[in-house]
């Protein structure tokens, strides 16, 4: 006999899960945490239009897998931010959504415990909990929006949002960014290209519409403002991207087109040939820039754990290592720590006039 079912031919569950105020209502704001918010908010949204002269430093693992190591690492980052806060600021990247090139574990909201069960409803608790923790202490975050329905659950944790380079193109990520009380930064793409960013900040300017849920769960139509809180990211492709030619060409581009000549450089990813000791390399650079009287770069992404370097992660999960990535290289906290002292240090006349 002839199947004849025409829809949900590849699903294979569906599950209802807790809505966006519950979680909220579970994992509640306090005072402390929402002026950490607004500070952070604020702050890089001044760093972004050059009312606040430092440079913003977006650091911190590639991802996040174990909630009790991402709260160490806040910690030393915390102190490292008090001090440094003359010239940088600070904030802690806390990525729980990791978009792959093709397959491969897609971070603590997609599967928390690490081995395919996806309890994503667990995930997103750990999430909010570990962004609570964090907002307490007084440390902003930033975080990658690649899943659209989540920031209904968790953004409001959130100071600063990235658009990767694999989704940068996308018209329903750009919708979604248009909405984002955060700044925005937008990856050029796995290749290189930088017009696919540069397009993202005409169209998440634009007000959208778009169907998500609302804070009740229920199937809404959002309607967004457009958000003007953006920029580019270069994170490089082919090639690396964060050199004096092409950080004139990009600014270039930018002007001519009427943008804000503002960038960050990303010193992980294909800047660093995804070896993570290679970060030294693309900060020098950017350091020999600012020096050199460049206004343009405003920021830096760097990746950096607890522990240096990577793992797969084992089948056997008790081998895990404590504070190591389980996705892209990392720095070790000891050696971020001091290049970003040197990095202050060595930039520091520019803030002494
Ligand atoms: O930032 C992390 C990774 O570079 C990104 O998620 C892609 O990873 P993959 O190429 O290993 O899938
Ligand atoms: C996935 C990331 O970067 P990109 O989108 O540049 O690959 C990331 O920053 O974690």
């Amino acid at each position: 006999m002839t199947d004849k079912r025409i829809e949900n031919i590849n699903v294979s569950a569906e599950q209802t899960i807790i809505t966006p105020n519950k979680l909220k209502e579970l994992y509640p704001l306090n005072e402390t945490m929402i002026d950490t918010i607004v500070a952070g908010q604020q702050t890089t949204k001044n760093i972004l239009l050059g009312k606040d002269k430092r440079i913003l430093v977006v650091v911190g693992p590639c991802s996040i897998h174990d909630v009790q190591a991402a709260k160490e690492y806040a910690q030393k980052l915390k102190r490292l931010s008090n001090e440094l806060k003359d010239s940088l600021y600070l904030i802690m990247r806390v990525y729980f959504e990791k978009p792959r090139t093709t397959v491969g574990w897609q971070g603590l909201i997609n599967d928390p415990y690490l081995n395919n069960s996806c309890e994503l409803e667990e995930g997103l608790k750990q999430a909010r909990e570990l962004l609570c923790f964090i907002a307490e202490l007084g440390l902003p975050v930033a975080s990658e929006a690649l899943d659209i329905v989540t920031p209904q659950y968790i953004q409001d944790l959130v100071s600063w949002t990235a658009i990767g380079a694999r989704t940068t193109e996308s018209q329903s990520h750009r919708k979604m960014a248009s909405g984002l009380s955060s700044v925005v930064g937008f990856k050029n793409g796995t290749d290189g290209n930088i017009d696919i960013a540069i397009n993202a900040l005409e169209s998440v300017a634009s007000p959208h519409n778009f169907i998500s849920i609302n804070p009740e769960g229920q199937v809404a139509v959002v309607k967004t403002k457009g958000n003007t809180n953006t920029h580019i990211i270069l994170r490089g492709g082919k090639a690396p991207n964060y050199d004096v030619a092409s950080v004139r060409d990009y600014e270039n581009k930018l002007q001519k087109l009427g943008l804000p000549r503002r960038i960050m450089i990303d010193c992980s990813h294909a800047n660093s040939f995804k070896k993570a000791s290679n970060q030294s390399l693309v900060l020098k650079s950017v350091e020999d820039q600012l020096l050199a009287g460049n206004t343009s770069i405003f920021g830096l992404m760097i990746e950096s754990n607890l522990h240096g370097g990577k793992q797969k992660i084992p089948q056997d999960l008790s081998s895990l290592k404590y504070g190591v990535s389980v996705t892209d290289d990392c720095l070790a906290w000891e050696e971020t720590e001091e290049m970003l002292k040197q990095f202050a240090n060595n930039i520091a006349p520019l803030y002494s006039a």
